[in-house]
Formats: structure tokens, sequence, C-alpha cells
């Protein structure tokens, strides 16, 4: 199997680079910062100066600590660094309408930038709009099947483990799992490698879609990403490989296995052959169908129906009209890639640190085991049985909590707003820490501890529900959601009620130390998690 092209053409691109970079620091101290001072400090907001290589989520980390719940730094845009719960219901729901679109860009020329998660205005209502029949609750039921099955092959590998007293390689298993789900109910494909040391092709590019870098590389390219127009014109002009965020070998290997399966679908679609696929892919690949015939017969009339719900400040700004359901291969191709990594890491992160968890805290295992045990009668839980195992729910909260994949997200501002002393400019970026947030020890006393006491019912309903935002909030709130949950707690209740997990003499970290964290892109233990596994009582 082809290894990634990390740093393939290192030498004469890291050249180029430099020069420019230097360029651009003089520019960038010029303009931006010094203008940027002033203008924060005129918007009732502290700004501090914050480094421009950091990473991330240590910055956040010790701008929150050092200057309190709302700073002001400057980027390529002015940033509001907040964790402001009434600013932060304003900004993501009350005044959605205000604040449509991320602040992210994806430096790639892979099309994962063209996936939802980074469209603006009416690309995203459109493509949101289309996405969304995908993941109802009715879908949902239709694929529990397809996550029951893997989450018994998963269960296996556990069993395995247990016979043969070996360690669970947890992130290696639980990601091997997420895409297992995603190939199979996404896009009809089979990656099922599930307990395997080598990953399957699917998984394979799933696991390395982004390049693997070093800490050195990784801040270089950090730097770079500050300014966003110069890293655009390396990537995609000068055509610069070190840049980009992303492999060639991935998005090469995923655009020719969906393309295929793009021309094969249209093909019988348009035969009007009764297809037997029911997933993600099929209903895209149908709707382009179906809109590519209406809008050839109709340019004109319809194009304007499309706009009747759009968000009021889109239509303030004459964004051109767009046909309401319309999307193009090209697109097709971007949700599907970015589907199947925002599926992956995510769900998979969260399974493997619920189970270290889970280790670490045996008496909370037990109450877990107590409750499968009274309310799963079936050898795969229903939906139903899932929806009563409230602990179950409240451990992977409190995971969620502590260990959220997407450590922040952002909004920007069309217009200025004012709530209360602090004033947001046109075009200012809203920086919200998920993260911070949710380890905010005014909300959370404690918050190191795993204590999934904390989403009681009672004790949820004393606390302002944007205290836990892990799947974000408001119309552009995460759309896989459910299907997280579903994979979530299906998979702990098959390993749970065969298996027990523990923490070994070898398992890093040691029980009560923090786990070393690395926050090169999603967040993950800088060590990999071994954890060992003993078979419950009447199990062999
Ligand atoms: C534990 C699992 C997951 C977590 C914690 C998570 C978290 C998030 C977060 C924080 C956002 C940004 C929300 C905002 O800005 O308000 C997001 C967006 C998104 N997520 Fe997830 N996610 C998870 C699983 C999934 C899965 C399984 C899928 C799809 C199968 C998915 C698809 C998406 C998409 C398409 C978006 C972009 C939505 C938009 O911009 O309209 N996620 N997710």
């Amino acid at each position: 199997m082809d290894r990634p092209d990390t740093f393939s053409s290192f030498g004469v691109n890291t050249s180029v680079a430099l020069i420019f970079a230097t360029v651009a620091i003089v520019v960038y101290f010029l303009t931006n910062r010094l203008s940027g001072r002033q203008r924060w400090e005129r918007y009732g907001v502290k700004h501090v100066d914050a480094a421009i290589y950091q990473s991330p989520v240590p910055l956040w980390e010790e701008l929150m600590q050092k200057h309190g719940p709302t700073v002001g730094i400057v980027r390529e845009v002015p940033v509001l660094v907040t964790r402001d719960l009434d600013i932060l219901k304003q900004v993501l729901v009350k005044d959605f309408n205000n604040f449509v679109n991320r602040n992210d860009h994806m430096p790639s020329r892979s099309p994962l930038g063209k996936g939802v998660f980074f469209l603006r205005d009416h690309d995203w209502k459109r493509i949101r709009q289309l996405m969304s029949p995908s993941f109802s609750t009715g879908k949902l039921k239709r694929i529990s099947i397809h996550v029951q099955d893997a989450a018994r092959s998963l269960t296996k590998v556990f069993e395995k483990c247990a016979r043969t007293d070996t360690h669970v390689k947890l992130l290696h298993t639980t990601g091997q799992y997420s895409t297992s789900i995603i190939a199979k109910t996404a896009f009809g494909l089979q990656a099922d490698s599930i307990g395997e040391e080598e990953d399957d092709h699917f998984t394979y590019w799933a696991k390395n879609f982004f390049k693997k870098r070093s800490k050195l590389s990784f801040f270089f390219v950090l730097f770079l990403m500050r300014f966003r127009k110069f890293r655009s014109f390396l990537i995609n002009d000068l055509r610069l490989d070190y840049p980009d965020a992303c492999t060639k070998g991935s998005f090469t290997y995923f655009g020719a296995v969906l393309e295929d399966a793009i021309k094969e679908r249209e093909k019988s679609e348009r035969m009007g052959s009764r297809h037997q696929h029911n997933d993600f892919l099929q209903s895209l690949v149908s709707i382009k169908v179906a809109t590519d015939a209406a809008n050839t017969k109709s340019l004109s009339g319809d194009v304007k129906n499309g706009l009747s719900d759009a968000p009021a400040s889109l239509e303030a700004k004459n964004i051109p009209a767009v046909p309401k359901k319309t999307i193009t291969t090209e697109e097709v191709i971007a949700q599907s890639i970015f589907t199947i990594l925002a599926a992956y890491e995510t769900t998979s992160t969260t399974l493997h640190f619920c189970l270290f968890s889970l280790a670490e805290n045996p008496d909370i295992q037990e109450k877990v085991f107590q409750e499968i045990s009274e309310v799963v009668e079936h050898d795969d839980p229903s939906q139903e049985e899932l929806s009563r195992l409230h602990y179950l729910e409240q451990v992977i909260k409190e995971t969620l909590r502590l260990y959220p994949p997407v450590s922040s997200v952002s909004r920007q501002a069309y217009e200025d707003r004012t709530y209360g002393n602090i004033t947001i400019p046109a075009g200012a970026a809203v920086l919200i820490p998920i993260r911070e947030i949710q380890r905010d020890p005014a909300i959370y006393p404690d918050p190191e501890t795993f204590d999934p006491e904390r989403f009681n019912e009672e004790n949820r309903a004393k606390r302002n529900p944007l205290a836990f935002i892990p799947f974000g909030q408001g119309p552009r709130l995460c759309i896989g959601m459910r299907l997280a949950y579903l994979e979530l707690k299906t998979a702990l209740v098959q390993i749970l009620r065969k298996v027990r997990v523990e923490l070994s003499e070898t398992t890093v970290p040691r029980k009560g130390e923090k786990i070393a964290m690395t926050y090169i892109g999603f967040p993950r233990p800088e060590k990999p998690i071994l954890l060992a596994v003993k078979l419950r009582d009447g199990q062999c």
C-alpha cells in the first residue's frame, strides 16, 4: 500500500514558502496587528497579543486563564475568543442569521474545502438541506442493522484479547469500527478490517487523510495558516504540495472510488432501474439526477423560489439567486469525503476515551454494566432499549465534556452587533473554545474529574445548556450527532456486557495521571492507549 506523501517535495517547496513567509510576516505586523489592537479596544474588548505560531488548544487555554472569558486577538480578521454563554447564545442561536458562516478555511487542493462544514451563505443552506434527510430518525433506524454488525465484530476483538491475554489497541480498533460503519451506511462499501493488524484501503486513507507531521513542520504550517490568501496562493496557484493539509494519496483514492460509484448509480437511476442502495450517496445522486433534468427544462421560474426561506441577512447582501435543490458531481464528492472524515475521527476518539475512562473508574463501569443487564434483553439492543440507558448516556456525555473531539468552532459576523458592553464588528470572527467552556471550574467544579453525575437530570436542569456543546449548537449544529450516539451506545453495550476493560501495568497514562495530549489535527493522546480486557463471568 502506498504511504502518504508526507515530506515528498519538502526541499524546493519549503524554500519558496520561506521567502513568501518572510514577506508575509512584515506585512502582517505592519498592518493587521497594530490596527487590530486599536480596533478591539474601540469595541470595548480587551485586546491581547497572541503568538501566531501557537497551537490553538493550548492558546485558548492560556488566554482564558490569563485574561478572563472574553478577549480579542487579531489574525487575518479580528477574532473574539469568548466563553461568555450569554454572548454565545446570541451568536449560535438567537442571532444566527447574522452568524451563518464559520471563519474556517480548508487549505487544500482536495475537494474537502467544498464540504458543508466550510460552505458559506446559500451554498451552505442548500447543501445542508439536501443532506439532512439522510440523518433522519427513520434513516437511522434502517442503518442500525449495520451498526449492530460492526459492534459485534468489534466486541469479538475485545473477547479475543481477553482469551489470549493481550492488550486492545484502542484507537486503532475504534477507528476501524467507525470507518466500517460510515463506508457501509453512507456509500454501500465494504471496509471491514475490524481487529486486523493492517487496515483495508478505505480505513487506511480515512486515517491518513491529513498529513502526519512532525511538531516542527506542524508549527511551520500553522504559521503559514495565519495568512490564508497567501497559503491558498502557494497551494492553488504555485501548486506546492507541502503546505497542503491533506495527503494527495487520500483524495486521489476517495475521488476515484466515489467518482466510479456516482457514475454507476447515476446511470442506473437515469435508466429507471430500481436501485438497491438506500444510503447517503444514493440520496445525493438521486437529487442530482432529478434536478439535472428539471433544470434543463426550466432555468428561470424555479430559481427565485429557492430563496424564499433564506436568512434575511443573506437576502440583504444580494447574494446571487441559486436553485434550491441542485448539486454538482464535485459537490457530491466533497460532501462524501467530508462525511467520511467527520464520522471517522470524532466517533472513534470518543469511543476510545470513553473506554479508557471506564477502565480508570471500575465503579462507574460496574454501574453501566448493571444498567445494561437490567434494560437490554435482546442480543442486538433495540433503539427503544438504547434510549432507556440513561446512565450510559451520562457516561458518554461526561467523556465528550472532558475530551471534545472538536475543540473549538467559529462563526463570522455579517453586520456589527452589540451585546452588553461588547461590540462584534462586521467581518469579525467569534471563536468558541468548546474545550475551555466544558472545563470551566465555575460551571463544572473539579473539572478534571470524570463524574457522569454531572449529567443526571437534576444537575443538567441547573446548568445553562450552552455549557455543554461538543456537537456545537443552533442551526449549524453537527448533522451526525444522533448517528454518533447510536454508534457509541451500541458499541459500549455490546462490549461491556461481554468483557471488563482495565488499566494494566503497562497502560499509559497510569491511574490518576493526566493524559498527555497532542492537538496536531484532532485531539488525541500522545501515546496510544492500550487496555487490558477480562471476560465477564459466564462468558467463555
Ligand atoms: C462524537 C462524534 C461527533 C462530534 C463530537 C462532532 C462534532 C461536531 C461539531 C462541534 C461540529 C460543528 C458544529 C457547530 O459549528 O456548531 C460538527 C459539524 C459537522 N459534523 Fe459532526 N461530530 C461528530 C460526529 C459526526 C458524524 C458521525 C457525522 C456524519 C456522519 C458528522 C458530520 C458533521 C457535519 C456534516 C458537520 C457540518 C455541519 C454544518 O456545517 O452544517 N459529525 N460536528
